[in-house]
């Protein structure tokens, strides 16, 4: 049986994409919760919204299907058993496992039809919403002025950092911060009772209940063979090591590249700084090479179910050698300009999101980096992002790809 989920490459023909809109849950943030909800700014919610759907349609005019998050979850839940279940993990995640709250919440919650339930949920739900007679003292006396019972997912529209799909399955992830957690279990859910995935056979490479952390920021399939990684403010090296072990075991894939980049905000993950355009193409942010450098790890299967390791700083040959191209053209972001290059990663301008071999989505406002990827023989669309970006993530982490093409070669 083909499975639903298909992505051997990050540049193969996209086919099939799930984004998320964003939602009232953008209106959830305010300063005083900016640093803990991992967002820089407010962004303005009608005009992310129109940039959001000029994102969808420039998408779909390429052919591409895109399913919507949301969407996905509440068709999951459409069996009452499967929402209730659902409803009190999701409820106990977001510190509610039982009592008076938990009780007032479930109850506003079924109320509502299973898409509103769920718009709910990504949205957060205010104290001032629901009505409860008794409350615990916890409750009355910390945190007495924060306003919600159940904290937004503002992050919720960066689609690409919950799961992440290879080859034939996913990894559904345990999330570095608070803030994101809740977001995957949607994502179990769409797996195992969306009839779209559920019982066709996708394979969970690995699935959130560890302790070590991944996001899929960090997660580039370069290859049907070769998976790269970043180790990084939100990836563990524990858990590049648990990754490999189980695509060594039951996948085609026998190379993980574990690539060092730094562990601040502006970077979070590997595809701040790094992706793959094309074939033998790639965008680079200039700074996390010192001097062309970078402490890159090569991991392969050994000797009875152990993982060889070799240390490398040269990133360019590294890729030469696992893709087998004679040459590797990195394009350094905003030129490499020590002005344009940090301000136009700062927005996203290393994170392409690529649509087929040479052919890219990016934000518009990184002109420099845009006219570098076209001198270099790239196709850029280019999309709206003055709302957008304000989230701290451009279009490849605004995406999630559920199918591509495999490659000719
Ligand atoms: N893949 C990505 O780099 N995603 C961007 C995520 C931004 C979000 N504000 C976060 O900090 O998680």
């Amino acid at each position: 049986m083909q499975s639903p989920i298909h992505v051997t490459s990050e540049i193969g023909k996209l086919k099939t994409v799930m984004l998320h809109r964003p939602g009232h849950e953008i209106e959830n943030v305010y300063p005083d919760i900016l640093h803990r909800m991992l967002v820089d700014d407010i962004p303005y919610l009608p005009i992310a919204q129109e940039e959001h759907d000029y994102f969808a349609k420039t998408l779909k005019d390429q052919g591409i299907e895109v399913l919507y998050f949301a969407k996905l979850a509440a068709e999951a839940l459409a069996d009452d058993q499967v929402k209730n279940e659902f409803l009190e993990k999701m409820l106990a995640e977001s510190g509610h496992a039982a009592g008076a709250v938990h009780d007032a919440l479930k109850e506003y919650l079924l109320s509502m039809d299973t898409q509103a339930m769920v718009d709910k949920i990504i949205a957060g739900v205010r104290k001032d919403e629901i009505h409860t007679k008794f409350v615990s003292l916890a409750e009355m006396a910390e945190d007495a002025d924060y306003p919600f019972f159940m904290d937004p997912m503002p992050n919720a529209y960066f689609t690409r950092d919950p799961q992440a799909s290879i080859g034939d399955g996913i990894t559904i992830n345990h999330m570095t911060f608070k803030a994101r957690q809740r977001e995957s279990l949607f994502t179990e859910y769409i797996i195992k009772h969306n009839p779209r995935f559920a019982n066709k056979g996708v394979h969970v490479w690995r699935d959130r209940y560890h302790d070590t952390r991944i996001e899929g920021g960090d997660e580039l399939v370069l290859s049907d063979h070769v998976f790269a990684i970043g180790i990084s403010q939100r990836t563990s090296a524990d858990a590049i090591m648990d990754i490999a072990r189980n695509l060594f075991k039951d996948s085609n894939y026998d190379t993980v590249v574990a690539i060092h980049i730094p562990h601040n905000h502006a970077m979070m993950h590997l595809d701040t700084v790094f992706t793959m355009i094309n074939y033998d193409q790639f965008t680079v942010h200039p700074q996390i090479l010192d001097g062309g450098k970078i402490d890159t790890y090569i991991l392969h299967p050994g000797k009875d179910g152990e993982i060889e390791i070799q240390h490398r700083t040269d990133l360019q040959k590294v890729l030469e050698e696992v893709l087998d191209k004679p040459e590797i053209d990195l394009i350094p972001t905003g030129n490499g300009d020590p002005i344009v290059a940090p301000r136009e990663q700062w927005n996203d301008g290393s994170n392409t999101l690529t649509i087929a071999p040479g052919e890219v989505v990016t934000y518009d406002r990184n002109y420099v980096s845009n006219d570098l990827l076209r001198k270099h023989g790239i196709l850029v669309h280019e999309v709206r992002s003055s709302e957008l970006s304000r989230g701290r993530g451009g279009p490849r982490c605004m995406s999630c790809p559920i199918v591509r093409e495999d490659l000719k070669n």
